[in-house]
């Protein structure tokens, strides 16, 4: 077989690869992109974009529902249509993958490649019938559902699948009560179905402050969803056609449950089993992601890893911040690392939660001192006028630099507000500046200088 060279092979066109191959063709090079699946991977087909499209169909249902409560009121009843809305999402996210196929034809120097890319030797690449070899190598590969054993003979959704239902589960049992347990909880709740989510930790987001984790499942209970707590999931069967039986370990003692559908939310893996890292010499970490340094560099010189599969974020913006460095360190200015990013998210429940920085339990077990301030949505008059009163804002600052360290917003809005503070934290500007600024009236933000003027030392 006739080994074709590039100079550089992309292995999985995610949010990081995709735009890499674009730059690296912009800069003249000849560039292998590798594929197994559909182009754009997680985010575009069974991730962000579908979810979103899906957060706001379920909220439209909800404002349909809350409408009396802003003296609205309509006369016929709610009906849901999950094959509309499954269209819309296919035609949301179909675009996006024409985008970057038309993008890919329309350059003569990228060569896509359909099929799995594997590892032959520290420069090689093999993918079905074709050799390639390249001095520089990026592995964008990404993660999938991490199916828990127990459940290998049972009916079972993942994110991936769930997404392709065109008919509202009656009965929806969700094991995993984290990120993509909890959007897809609101999601189906809203949508009419019966939802219980099983988590087998005390509480639900266990990343985030108690606090949080209570208020996030008081507003999802409010709505009627159902939670099982301590419950460690350990199997599951079929129980004739229609139904599914979860076994759970509640405390020590035993518990089942039924319903019409089931989603594993229990976590993600790393694709890099197949990858043949070993013949490549690639060095990974125990739990299979790929080791890198502040660069995205392997122990291999010429190759990099980008992503979620190395491990250093989990998100789409660290995936594009990852190909961000890579094309930094390419243009010569070699400034931008990993380390310079600032955590930062948002959880897609209804109202959204949103986090940058560090959150209470960080500030309460590291040795220097902060302030903390905190308001309910409740007493903002904007969340008041909107009928959206559900959650609070809270941020942190760091006693001895007055740096603002970590922000935490639930309510109205929060998943572009958290960008405010967020934008000080880059600019690394002392908290009165933000303070003393005039925010638009009326507004969630316009809070923040109020917000902020009743910091108090943050209480162990
Ligand atoms: C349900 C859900 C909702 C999410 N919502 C959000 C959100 O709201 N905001 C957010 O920031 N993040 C969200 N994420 C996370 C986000 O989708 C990922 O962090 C992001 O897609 C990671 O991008 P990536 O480039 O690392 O990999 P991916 O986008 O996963 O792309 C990797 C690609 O590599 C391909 N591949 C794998 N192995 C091989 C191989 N050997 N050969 C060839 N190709 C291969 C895969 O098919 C895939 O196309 C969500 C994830 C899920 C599952
Ligand atoms: N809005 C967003 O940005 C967004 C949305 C969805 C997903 N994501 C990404 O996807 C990643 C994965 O999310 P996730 O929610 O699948 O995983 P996760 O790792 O955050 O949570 C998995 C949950 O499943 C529970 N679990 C595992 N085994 C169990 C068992 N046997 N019984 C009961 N519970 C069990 C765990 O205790 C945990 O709470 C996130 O880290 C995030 O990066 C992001």
């Amino acid at each position: 077989m006739e080994i074709q060279t590039f100079d550089s092979i992309i292995i999985g066109s995610g949010q990081a690869g995709n735009p890499l191959a674009f730059f690296l063709a912009a800069k003249g090079q000849n560039v292998a992109l590798i594929e197994k699946g559909k182009l754009g991977g997680t985010c575009v087909n069974t991730g962000c974009t579908p979810t979103k499209t899906y957060v706001a169909s379920a909220r439209r249902a909800w404002e349909v529902n809350q409408a009396s409560e802003l003296g609205i009121s309509t006369e016929k009843s709610l009906a849901v249509s999950l094959k509309k809305i499954w269209k819309k999402k296919e035609k949301i996210i179909s675009s996006s993958r024409n985008g970057i196929q038309d993008g890919i034809e329309s350059k003569d120097n990228i060569t896509l490649f359909k099929g799995v890319g594997k590892f032959t030797g520290p420069r090689e690449v093999a993918v079905g019938n074709h050799r390639l070899k390249a001095e520089k190598i990026y592995i964008n590969v990404g993660a999938r559902p991490r199916i828990i054993p127990g459940f290998e003979e049972v009916r079972f959704f993942t994110n991936e699948s769930i997404l392709d239902l065109k008919e509202v589960p009656q009965h929806l049992i969700i094991i995993g009560g984290s990120y993509i347990g909890l959007e897809f909880a609101q999601i189906f709740r809203r949508f009419g179905s019966k939802v219980t989510v099983c988590e087998k930790g005390p509480r639900i987001i266990h990343r985030e402050d108690d606090d949080h984790s209570e208020m996030i499942q008081q507003i999802l209970e409010a709505e009627g969803i159902q939670f099982e707590l301590n419950a460690n999931c350990l199997s599951g069967k079929n129980w004739g056609d229609s139904q599914v039986e979860v076994q759970m370990d509640c405390g020590g003692k035993e518990r089942r449950i039924r319903g019409s559908h089931l989603l594993l939310a229990t976590g993600r893996k790393p694709n890099t089993e197949s990858l043949g890292l070993e013949l490549a010499g690639v060095h990974q970490d125990e739990h299979g992601f790929i080791s890198v340094d502040d660069f995205l560099k392997t122990n291999k010189e010429g190759i990099h890893a980008l992503g979620d599969c190395n491990g250093k974020g989990a998100f789409t913006h660290t995936a594009y911040h990852d190909f961000e460095i890579i094309k930094d360190h390419i243009s010569g200015n070699k400034k931008k690392k990993v380390s310079d990013r600032i955590l930062n998210y948002a959880l897609y429940v209804d109202p959204p939660f949103a986090r940058a920085g560090i959150n209470k339990s960080e500030a309460f077990r590291s040795s220097k001192k902060y302030l903390h301030a905190e308001m309910l949505m409740k007493d903002i008059n904007r969340a008041k006028e909107k009928g959206e009163t559900r959650g609070k804002m809270e941020v942190l600052v760091e006693k001895s630099t007055g740096l603002i360290a970590g922000a935490m917003v639930c309510g109205t809005g929060a998943d572009e507000l958290i960008g405010i503070f967020l934008t000080a934290m880059y600019g690394k500007i002392n908290y009165e500046i933000l303070m003393n600024s005039v925010q638009t009236h009326p507004t969630v933000s316009e809070l923040i200088p109020t917000l902020l003027q009743s910091l108090q030392p943050l209480d162990v």
